[in-house]
């Protein structure tokens, strides 16, 4: 009799993949030197050919990472009962804020991690404050109210409606923050200065300085997972299944257990992709294109698919900062690369997208799952697939 392996029941529901192996690795992940003269014509170069680059000297302290890490580490090492209760809840009414265990989304997607994801609410606290609608919710205040072009740049505090985590882990995921609205700031004034856009501070604003932009902090952790190790030792489960990210701009830090991976475009076949890992660097941080950004930049960019697969051995964390605009906020290309493009220049005209707002956009990504093209719905008819890449 021939017995099929089945894999373990901790394991059903979440897809498996091939077990990546030292040559999946891309040779040459694209980094930009934030600190360069010529680093916007890189960050240029880099979202148009992979829609994702490495940033290094960013000039963010190695301290300010250590803090969330450790905090993060320490949380999702608490009770797991403790760690329910600031869960969102099940069923189409739950929130995707709080803590989570293997259910990504409310629509049926699973993973083999456990987070906690995090509204970055920029409404200064008061008496009148509405009640928050899930248990876990930052609340960023403003530190001198006085000084609005500080609280532009990234002066905020975080406060949580709920008292799940210690001061220290609050003011560690403040820092984080703040430290991440900066380099948000600086990459996409780069963008704008990369693609002739001005003012420069034109994406970066909508992201960084309106106060009702949308904004997320997601910490994973990928629990080793040595279950298959015996009955399918080349095959790993999915931590994170593969996706786009809804909003302009995504900024990764991982520790230094490997697992992501991002899809690689043919230069000739748009349609045709090659999953690649991208190994870990934790002094450095990956910035993400997400589909608000593809849409700005009429296609120009390429939002990148990406996923997670669990290691066998080691623990992955990754801590990672979502940049969204307002929710009125409208997305369509950039009002001035359709102008040049009118004028005689070589990019297209038109817009290849129907118009929606960033709120709209976010209910239909929320309906979706994980791995859907949510751009599709929107994309204009008869319009060519997305533009050869440059090299
Ligand atoms: C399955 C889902 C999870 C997600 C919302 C969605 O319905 C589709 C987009 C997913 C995603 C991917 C990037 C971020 O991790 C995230 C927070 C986001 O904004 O879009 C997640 C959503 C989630 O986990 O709730
Ligand atoms: O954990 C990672 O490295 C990536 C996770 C991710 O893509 C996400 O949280 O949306």
């Amino acid at each position: 009799m021939v017995v099929l392996a089945k894999p373990p029941a901790a394991l059903e529901q979440i897809s498996m993949v091939r077990s990546p192996s030292p040559g999946d690795n891309l040779a040459g992940v694209p980094a930009v030197d934030l600190s360069a003269p010529g680093a916007a014509s890189d960050v240029v170069r880099a979202c148009e050919r992979y829609g994702f680059f490495k940033a290094v000297r960013h000039g963010v302290d190695g301290g300010v990472v250590a803090r969330l890490e450790d905090e993060a580490v320490r949380f999702f090492a608490s009770p797991q009962a403790a760690k329910d209760a600031h869960g969102g809840g099940r069923g189409p009414a739950s929130s995707p804020f709080g803590y989570g265990n293997k259910r990504i989304g409310r629509n049926g997607d699973m993973g083999w991690l456990e987070y906690l994801l995090l509204a970055i609410d920029r409404d200064e606290i008061s008496d009148s404050s509405p009640a928050p609608s899930f248990s876990l919710r930052f609340v960023t205040v403003r530190r001198n109210a006085s000084t609005s072009n500080k609280f532009a740049d990234g002066y905020v505090t975080i406060e949580f409606m709920t008292s799940c985590m210690s001061r220290v882990f609050r003011d560690a995921a403040n820092e984080y923050v703040s430290a991440m609205r900066g380099m948000a700031r600086t990459v996409l004034e780069m963008v704008a200065d990369g693609l002739g856009v001005s003012p420069r501070g034109t994406l970066a604003d909508m992201v960084v300085a309106d106060k009702a932009s949308d904004q997320l902090l997601r910490l994973n952790h990928y629990p080793p997972c040595p279950l298959l190790q015996n009955i399918m030792p080349n095959c790993s489960p999915t931590g994170f299944g593969e996706h786009t990210d809804p909003q302009l701009i995504s900024i990764l830090h991982s520790n230094s257990t490997s697992g992501l991976q991002v899809a690689i475009h043919d230069d000739d076949d748009d349609n045709n992709h090659q999953w690649v890992s991208v190994p870990p660097d934790p002094s450095s941080f990956l910035v993400i294109v997400g589909d608000s950004l593809q849409v700005m930049t009429n296609g120009r960019f390429r939002s990148v698919k990406h996923r997670v697969v669990a290691n066998k051995l080691k623990s992955r964390v990754s801590m990672i900062y979502f940049g969204g605009p307002a929710l009125g906020q409208r997305i369509a290309p950039l009002r001035q690369l359709l102008q040049r493009a009118a004028a005689g220049g070589d990019e297209e005209k038109e817009s290849r997208y129907e118009e929606f707002t960033w709120g709209e956009y976010k209910k239909a990504a929320y309906l979706s799952r994980l791995g859907d093209n949510r751009l599709a719905p929107f994309l204009r008819q008869q319009q060519p697939p997305v533009a050869k890449r440059h090299a």
